[in-house]
Order: structure tokens, then sequence, then C-alpha cells
């Protein structure tokens, strides 16, 4: 197998700016594996500087930044991928993982999840693809299983989670990034050992419903997400590969579904 060393990397992660989520559980295993830098980016300030500091104290040789970044914003989620490449000189992985499950405001979750994740996804080709100067790297997408089945509690969240494994497959497919040594992968947690923050009746109509579900699932360890992560980045053999990430088994891969076009 080709590898693809995390040691001495700069990472970009969206989504990282709270030490009980899945983005920062993912930027501190990039560290544990030496990575060089990595940025957290964030909308929400105050738990980002804890984030950023809580890694620092751990990770005293890596340089962390925190970016306040809104990943819906076109110039915010350019000024922040800017920052991180004069900072740090180049990009070499990007995990899109912010996301907001808010069926209320429906529009802000297209905004957030899908046109974030598709807009850092295209960003990370401008700055790493080798045609355009840089060294190639990986993109890991965050889904859900939500992005492989459908429940009637999360019609929209569940749309944008689909669509990130669309663009996922698709874009892996396709000859720019092929040709620029950018691989494109995306992992589908299922229900983790910890809600996505601010989830409620607010943002969800049938949340108690919901709840009734989610309390009927078992939750699937961060320790499997992170590992699942780590080998999508270091076997050069993954691009366009999806991943559910199951409580009794951690990288699940799907298959596309096939169906032939006359
Ligand atoms: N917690 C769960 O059960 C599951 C979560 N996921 C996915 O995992 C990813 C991370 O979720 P969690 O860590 O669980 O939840 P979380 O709510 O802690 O993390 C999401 C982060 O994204 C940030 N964010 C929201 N809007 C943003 C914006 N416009 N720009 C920049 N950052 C923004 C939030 O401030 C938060 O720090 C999400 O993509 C979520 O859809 C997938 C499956 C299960
Ligand atoms: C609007 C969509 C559901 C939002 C619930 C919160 C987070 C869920 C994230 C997912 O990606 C869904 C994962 C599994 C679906 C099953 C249950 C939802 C878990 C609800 C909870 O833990 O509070």
């Amino acid at each position: 197998m080709n590898r693809m060393n995390i040691e001495g990397k700069v990472a970009l992660v969206t989504g990282a700016g709270h030490v009980k989520g899945i983005g920062y559980a993912i930027a501190h295993e990039l560290l544990r594996k030496n990575a060089k830098c990595v940025a957290l980016l964030d909308i929400n300030d105050l738990p980002g500087h804890e984030a950023r500091d809580e890694l620092r104290k751990q990770f005293s040789k890596a340089v962390i930044l925190y970016i306040h970044c809104d990943v819906s914003s076109k110039s915010s989620l350019e000024g922040a991928f800017e920052k991180v490449k004069s900072h740090f000189g180049c990009i070499d992985i990007v995990c899109n993982n912010a996301a907001v499950p808010n069926e209320t405001d429906w529009e802000s979750t297209v905004n957030v999840n899908l046109i974030g994740t598709i807009r850092g996804t295209y960003l990370a080709l401008d700055h790493m693809g080798v045609s355009r100067g840089g060294g190639g790297g990986v993109v890991i997408n965050t889904s859900s299983c939500l992005g492989i089945i459908t429940r009637p509690y999360s019609p929209v969240y569940g749309a944008t989670k689909h669509g990130i494994v669309a663009f996922t497959r698709s874009i892996a497919d396709n000859n720019t990034f092929k040709k620029n040594k950018v691989r494109v992968s995306a992992i589908c947690p299922a229900k983790m050992d910890r809600p996505m923050r601010n989830v409620g009746s607010t943002m969800i109509p049938d949340f108690e419903e919901l709840r009734k579900y989610a309390d009927s699932l078992s939750s699937t360890p961060k320790s499997h997400i992170t590992d699942t992560v780590v080998k999508l980045i270091e076997n050069t053999e993954y691009n366009g590969t999806i991943c559910v990430v199951l409580p009794d088994d951690p990288m699940k891969i799907i298959e596309p579904q096939t169906l032939t076009l006359v």
C-alpha cells in the first residue's frame, strides 16, 4: 500500500471549535500523528479559543490556530484558506466537517452543510492541486449515516448529507481532481455518544420522536471516527471512498448504486 504520512503535514478542519465535537477529535488525532500545523475553523469563538488552547497544551511543538470562519460565506471561507496558506506555506489535508441540523431555518442547513462542503472541497483543490502549485493532498468530508439512509425527522439535513456523498463520489472520479493529486473521501458517522450542539425542538419539529428513535440506537465512539479518518488519509488507494462509521463496524465501505443507463 502507498502511504501518505500525516507527520509534518498542514491541516485545516472546519467545525472544529468545540472540545467535545467530532472536528476537534479529528484535529486532535492529526496532531497525535504529528501533523505540523492545524487550523481550527468555526463560528463560535469562545469555545473555539478554548479548543485551540487545549490542543496547544497537549501538542506544544505543533502550530495550532483558531480562525473565525463561517463556511456558508464565500468570502469568509476563502479568507480562512488564504490565512492558513500564508501562515503555514501550504495545505495538505482539509476536513469539511461543519454542519447544523436545522430543519426550521432549513436554507441555512443547505448553505452550511452542502454549499460549505462543496466550496471547501473546491478551495482545497485551488490550494493543494499540483497544477496550481500545490503538492496534492486529501479532503475528508463529514456526511452522516443519514447521507445513506433516510428518516422522516430530518429531510433537509438528510438531503445535505446525501448531497455530500454524491458530490464526494463524483468529484473523486473527476479528472481535474485526479490530475491534481487530490483525493477526496467521506465519513458517514452513525449516532454519536454526544448529539450535535443546540439540537432541539426549535430546530427539529419532530424532535421528541427523533429523540425516542435516537435513544433506541447504540452510540458510536469518537475513536472509531478518528481511526477511519486516519486510514482514509494514509492509504492512498482510498479516493471517492464512502465509509459509514458504526458502533460495531468503524469502516463499512458503501459501494455506489448501480444502474445501467441506455
Ligand atoms: N453528533 C452526531 O451524532 C453526528 C454528527 N455528524 C456530523 O459530524 C459533524 C460534526 O458534528 P458534531 O461534532 O457532532 O456536532 P457539533 O455541533 O459539535 O459540531 C459542528 C460544529 O460546526 C460549527 N459550525 C456550525 N455552523 C458553522 C458555520 N456556518 N461555519 C463554521 N462552523 C460552523 C459549530 O459551531 C460546531 O462547532 C457534522 O458534520 C455532523 O453533521 C454525523 C453523524 C452523527
Ligand atoms: C436533523 C437530523 C438529526 C439531528 C440529530 C443530531 C445529530 C445527528 C446527527 C446525524 O448525523 C444523525 C445520526 C444518526 C441518526 C440517528 C439519530 C439522531 C441522533 C439524535 C441525537 O443523538 O440527539
